[in-house]
């Protein structure tokens, strides 16, 4: 008999079983006494808001239904999830950050150890093994020692400008190198020379295939672990055999760049790293194995937070500068009268140039990369005004709606820099980028991104002038200011994280400062032989 006509209705029996369980569930659950959950849309029976919830558009939407429902918070559920969605900046404050001991936790995805995702620090429930990683975290990209990466970022930088240079028409896939090469360099000293690299392939391809598995729904196994156990092979276990690829890309996608710096620090010629400097103190006051799979789990736990989303800011910032070429002139103005038009920036003029500040502010605002953050899950019970939220609940900041919020950000679709200074015209105190997240879960390598932004922006406006690509008649093109929302670990029904991304058609021009660029090659040219760092 052809085995897939038992596994078929064996699935059946378990997805009924998983439906009964549910009515169960929710026949017994106790809530009436012990508070409601927030507004939100009606749900149907049993599947609740399934039907509902937004995939294009989120923060958007969860915006609209809080003031539809008169709310700042959210509630829909879904066939397996209770969802909580954070509209005010207040509230995540209180909830995520003064009540963050039962706020901090992610929920927990069976399929994630599967397909070697558990080594990830920003999934990891807050336990113990998360505390420890965190720690680490925290000591080499706190503010001071976020700094010890800038060399690598101005680099980095000024190899987009070099390549910009010769084809501006690519900008987009300089953008990418830039983002995802600056990772690999800083964790590994890995140079990334082109997309097609073997390491950033098994990247992409990890994320690709583990993402839609991880989302609730995404895959039964998470549901019945047991259905692990099912060979790849059998018809119909599209699911196993999935998760057989993505366990093999994630761990190609850490070997090849460690096994490349070993071989580097063996032959003398691996620059410093976070994880070569491990290696330095191992052999010169030893380590722990622990300490040493923690620096691992670290290094690509980076590749996957940092890449994708210095995409998306950096995307942000060229579709920014297209559609809004006053701000742009500013901003270019100021860099002329810091720089005399005689060198490039590099993070010593930061403080000097407080309106470049606030336009990094204002990309960080207008699009933020991860407009619902990454989800939590509530590690307790827990009563909020006269709301109750059982332990598990998926609770979402939803940063898009806070930085879109009318009262505290006035024309919000607006980009408009200048409403991050005060009236005597200095910068004022809202330097909080919420699309960093709140709390104990908050990005771990947020120094390390705002200088990677701020490098790429001022180093870009310096040299390039960006505007509207023309047709054939001379004619703008439109931009496209499709806010393309594409997920880690989003989709269809419910998001547990969900990643924006702007592609604009944008046209790159040199600007005066473009030989300063050249200048800039002979110089890294020149140092590169000996040091691999700029004089
Ligand atoms: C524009 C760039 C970036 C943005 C917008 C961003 C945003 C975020 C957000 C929203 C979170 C989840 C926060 C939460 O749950 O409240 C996060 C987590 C994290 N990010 Fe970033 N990130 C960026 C770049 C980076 C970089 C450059 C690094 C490392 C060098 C990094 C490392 C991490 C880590 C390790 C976590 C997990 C923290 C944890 O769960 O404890 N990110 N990031």
């Amino acid at each position: 008999m052809d085995i897939a006509i038992p596994l078929a209705l064996c699935l059946l029996i378990l997805g009924l079983s998983v439906v009964v369980s549910k009515l169960i569930q929710q026949f017994l659950r106790p809530r009436k006494s012990q508070g409601r959950y927030p507004p939100g849309p009606k749900p149907l029976p049993l599947i609740g808001n399934t039907l509902d919830v937004p995939v294009k558009g989120v923060g958007e939407k969860y915006l609209e239904w809080g003031r539809r429902y008169n709310t700042d918070l959210v509630h829909i559920s879904t066939l397996s999830d209770h969802i909580v969605v954070i509209n005010k900046r207040e509230v995540a404050e209180e909830l995520l950050e003064k009540h963050a001991a039962k706020y901090s936790g992610r929920p927990d995805i069976p399929v994630l150890k599967l397909i070697g995702w558990d080594c990830n620090v920003a999934l990891m429930d807050n336990g113990q093994e998360w505390r420890n990683h965190r720690r680490i975290c925290q000591q080499h990209f706190n503010k001071q020692a976020a700094q010890s990466f800038q060399d690598i970022q101005l680099n980095k930088a000024r190899k987009m400008l070099q390549s910009l240079l010769s084809s501006p028409e690519n900008y987009s896939l300089y953008s990418n190198m830039f983002s995802t090469s600056i990772s690999m360099a800083m964790m590994y000293g890995y140079e990334v020379e082109s997309l097609d690299d073997p390491a950033v392939k098994a990247a992409n391809k990890s994320i690709e295939v583990g993402s839609p598995l991880t989302i609730p729904g995404g895959t039964l196994i998470n549901v019945f672990p047991f259905l692990r156990h099912i060979p790849g092979w059998v018809p119909g276990a599209v699911s196993q055999r999935q998760v057989a690829l993505g366990a093999f890309m994630t761990r190609e996608m850490q070997r090849i760049p460690l096994e490349d710096l070993k071989k580097r620090m063996a032959e003398g010629k691996a620059s410093p790293s976070f994880v070569s400097n491990f290696f330095e103190k191992k052999n010169t006051v030893g380590a722990s194995d622990e300490e040493e799979s923690m620096t691992y789990n670290i290094a690509h736990t980076v590749y996957a937070a940092a890449s994708d989303t210095t995409i998306s800011a950096t995307g942000t910032f060229f579709y920014c500068m297209a559609a809004n070429p006053a701000v742009q002139k500013k901003a270019q103005e100021e860099i002329d009268r810091i720089t005399g038009g005689s060198q490039l920036p590099d993070f010593s003029d930061r403080e000097a140039m407080p309106y470049l500040e606030a336009v990094y502010r204002e990309v960080m605002r207008y699009r933020p990369p991860l407009p619902l953050t990454v989800s939590r899950s509530l590690s307790e019970d827990d009563h909020y005004r006269d709301y109750f939220f059982p332990k598990g609940t998926l609770i979402f900041a939803n940063i898009w709606g806070m930085t879109h919020d009318e009262d505290v950000y006035p024309e919000p679709d607006v980009f408009k820099p200048e409403r991050f200074f005060n009236v005597d015209g200095k910068l004022n105190d809202n330097d909080r980028i919420m699309a960093f997240g709140f709390g104990r879960r908050i990005c771990a390598g947020q120094h390390i991104a705002s200088s990677t932004m701020w490098i790429i922006i001022a180093s870009i406006l310096a040299s390039f002038n960006i505007s509207n690509a023309k047709d054939e008649f001379g004619n703008d093109i439109p931009l496209n200011d499709e806010y393309d929302d594409f997920g880690l670990l989003a989709q269809e029904n419910d998001e547990m994280l969900d990643l924006a991304k702007v592609e604009c058609s944008a046209k790159i021009d040199r600007r005066g400062t473009v030989e300063l660029i050249a200048s800039w090659v002979a110089v890294y040219m020149e140092a590169k032989g000996s040091n691999n760092r700029i004089a």
